[in-house]
């Protein structure tokens, strides 16, 4: 039996009016996968991440969710079909408690209960006991939890991370990568993952894709990714 990608991507080009920033990108995920996508700076990876959640219109190509042609839809749309996202820099509202903002955006995203939603992803990160403060008093590893909790809610089908280790300590990126990655295999959650930290890229992907200037370079496990020389020598220099 053919089995047909959850996710997918075909010939995507992205252009900031003479700029080419994706060119021509083919991608497919299955359902549950964690994928990695990396490249240096400029690759086009945060644009890739606009054009797949509607926040860019792409010149040209398809993005399908589960066999249906989402490209043209608006972000309030995809979201209400489950493809969700988090941002470079946290996108958490300071002045609000944490349990308040993520019931808010629990109850936006429709989520059927949306109180027992946000406790229950409040209570998967280790932040429940953290329910009544101020976000803007929690510690920046914390505060990047909050961030994963607000892309989590109304249990979306796909999550496009953006740098979530962005700013943080190496213990607390491997702590947030072992909650992403429990939280993908329990919610059988697609995940996209745009990462400068290659230890946690390389430590939870299932595969891996590599863009160079827009277009695909490699794809593959990490193992392979790591070994690829193509690779090594565009990106990953001697440290790889
Ligand atoms: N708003 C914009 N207007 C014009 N050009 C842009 C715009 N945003 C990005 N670009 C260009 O598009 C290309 C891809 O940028 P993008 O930010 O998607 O790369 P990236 O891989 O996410 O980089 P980084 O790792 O630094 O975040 C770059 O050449 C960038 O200069």
């Amino acid at each position: 039996m053919i089995q047909v990608p959850f996710f997918s991507v075909r010939d995507l080009v992205v252009d900031y009016g003479g700029v080419r920033a994706i060119d021509g990108v083919h991608l497919e995920i299955n359902k549950g996968e964690i994928r990695g996508l990396i490249g240096p700076n400029g690759a086009g990876k945060s644009t890739f991440i606009d054009a797949v959640t509607g926040r860019r219109i792409p010149t040209a190509g398809q993005v399908q969710l589960g066999g249906e042609d989402i490209t043209q839809l608006a972000v309030v749309a995809r979201r209400m079909r489950g493809v969700s996202r988090s941002f470079q820099r946290t996108s958490i509202f300071h002045d609000m408690n944490v349990l308040e903002q993520v019931f808010l955006a629990s109850h936006q995203a429709q989520a059927k209960d949306p109180e027992r939603d946000a406790v229950a992803i409040l209570e998967e990160l280790d932040l429940l006991q953290y329910a009544d403060w101020r976000a803007g008093d929690l510690g920046y590893g914390q505060q990047r939890r909050l961030d994963l909790a607000l892309a989590l809610v109304g249990s979306p089908s796909v999550l496009l991370l953006d740098e979530p280790m962005a700013g943080l300590t190496v213990t607390e990126s491997r702590d947030l990568a072992q909650h992403l990655k429990r939280l993908a295999r329990e919610r059988n959650v697609t995940v996209l993952l745009v990462e400068h930290d290659m230890e946690v890229v390389f430590g939870i992907s299932d595969r891996v894709t590599v863009l160079e200037l827009g277009k695909p370079l490699a794809e593959g496990t990490p193992d392979e990714i790591r070994a690829n020389p193509k690779v090594r020598e565009a990106y990953l220099g001697s440290a790889a």
